[in-house]
């Protein structure tokens, strides 16, 4: 199928835009073309031709942390720290779920991203083949993992046993938009041995890994104690970094953390916002990246945000460590914009490319309205993007070529069924809706 896109001006990536009118070609699920001005041949030889002349073109964003299904659980728990949050009011009621409450979870999920223009997000639950279909259906690009707790035989063992055969049933399906990582929780819920056999799967199946690692003052201290090594060491010491490694948070890492992290090529997903709602911290991002370490952007799940918006996460990380700082120059609007997009693609291992909109590479494109006022004068429309933009001005969605959103309305997804749904379920499983 061909497709042309004509649009007001596009940032193909942190380092290049188009500050005027452009065409975009896409032919089946990539970009075919990508110019400014005008399409030169005839109009007639397209399937489809989309004029959008006030709109901004930019790489779909990526969410780079998250579990999606959380949706259902927006709003519990809000004003306790991470472990009294996950201990006394997250686990209880994760017991309660059901395969059928994780789909709807999800697709509320998608529906939310995809109207916030995000077309790849990662995710790390249970039931994972509901929340796998509903990315299915969404049309969105996810990379997804079966949670894995190795706290007792039996929980070990079913997370070995889920994560192979969700593998094999999901590792690049949905004609290659969805992939599968594997996801041992944490190492406070996941003993030295088990991540070991997690690293062993991980040969084993050729797939990456996406863990949360030192997270709060409280797992550095406990894993101090426990191993005599920080959380970066102790995962290095298991094995882990043998393997390739999105590591959420890294919150509370010091020098030595970073060079490893760095060494091993681990990749990291900054979560700001849930960082701060947990009160968790700040993670040391300016100095991870002097090192060279790959950093995206991710929102968490919406019970610690409590929404899935990367343009939030985006204004945060481009001003919040300029205050913690005292820095301007720190994590500057383009670096919170390539965290959202290329990097973001490198954190979740995607191909070399991902996240940026030039020819050949996949046509996840997000499209935003800029007669908005945030949007004038059109003097630095990246700033616009990172410092005055927000996910109101998201208008249509492409991935892999196909549109997801078309001015403002969701075309994969039956949102009011998902409203009623959700409605039904939370009533359910917690008493209230
Ligand atoms: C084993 S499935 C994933 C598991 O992770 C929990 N979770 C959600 N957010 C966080 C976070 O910020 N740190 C640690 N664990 C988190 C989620 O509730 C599931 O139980
Ligand atoms: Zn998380």
């Amino acid at each position: 199928m061909r497709t042309l896109l004509t649009v007001g001006a596009v940032i193909q990536s942190s380092e290049s835009w188009i500050d005027g009118p452009a065409h975009i070609v896409i032919e089946d699920d990539r970009i075919a073309a990508l110019a400014a001005g005008p399409y030169a041949g005839p109009q007639s030889e397209f399937d489809l031709v989309i004029r959008r002349p006030h709109a901004l073109a930019l790489p779909g964003l990526i969410n780079a942390h998250g579990h999606a299904a959380m949706t259902l659980l927006r709003g519990v728990g809000d004003d306790v720290p991470l472990f009294t949050w996950l201990h006394e009011r997250i686990f209880p009621l994760e017991a309660k779920l059901t395969g059928e409450a994780v789909y709807w979870g999800t697709l509320l999920a998608c529906w939310e991203m995809i109207r916030s223009g995000t077309t790849c997000f990662t995710d790390m639950y249970m039931m994972m083949d509901h929340a796998a279909q509903a990315a299915a259906e969404s049309g969105l690009r996810a990379v997804l993992s079966w949670g894995m707790v190795g706290l007792d035989e039996a929980s070990a063992e079913a997370g070995i046993r889920n994560t192979r055969r969700f593998a094999a049933a999901w590792h690049k399906a949905a004609d290659g938009r969805i992939t599968v990582t594997l996801g041992p929780h944490a190492p406070y819920t996941c003993p030295p041995a088990y991540l070991t056999r997690v690293a062993e799967l991980s040969a084993e199946l050729g797939l990456p890994i996406q863990i949360h690692l030192a997270e709060t003052r409280q797992e550095v201290a406990d894993s101090l104690a426990r191993y005599g090594a920080s959380p970066i060491v102790h995962a290095d010491r298991c094995g882990l970094f043998a393997h390739p490694v999105l590591a959420a948070h890294c919150v509370h890492v010091d020098d030595d953390d970073i060079a490893i992290l760095q060494h091993r090529g681990v990749r990291v997903a900054h979560n700001p916002q849930s960082n701060l709602k947990l009160a968790s911290g700040v993670a040391p991002v300016a100095r991870m990246r002097a090192a060279g370490v790959t950093v995206g952007l991710g929102t968490d799940g919406a019970a610690s945000n409590n929404n899935l918006d990367m343009f939030e996460e985006m204004r945060l990380a481009a001003t919040l460590h300029k205050g913690v700082h005292e820095d301007a120059a720190a994590i500057p609007a383009r670096e919170a914009f390539a965290m959202a997009t290329e990097l973001g693609a490198r954190a979740v291992f995607l191909p070399e490319g991902h996240g940026t909109l030039a020819p050949g590479q996949p046509a996840d494109i997000v499209l935003l309205d800029m007669t908005s006022p945030h949007f004038i004068p059109p003097r630095d429309l990246l700033s616009h993007v990172v410092y005055a933009a927000g996910a109101d001005d998201v208008t249509d969605v492409f991935v892999a070529g196909r549109m997801l959103m078309a001015k403002g309305e969701v075309l994969t997804l039956d949102t009011e069924r998902i409203r009623y749904e959700v409605r039904r379920l939370v009533s359910l499983f917690s008493g209230s809706s």
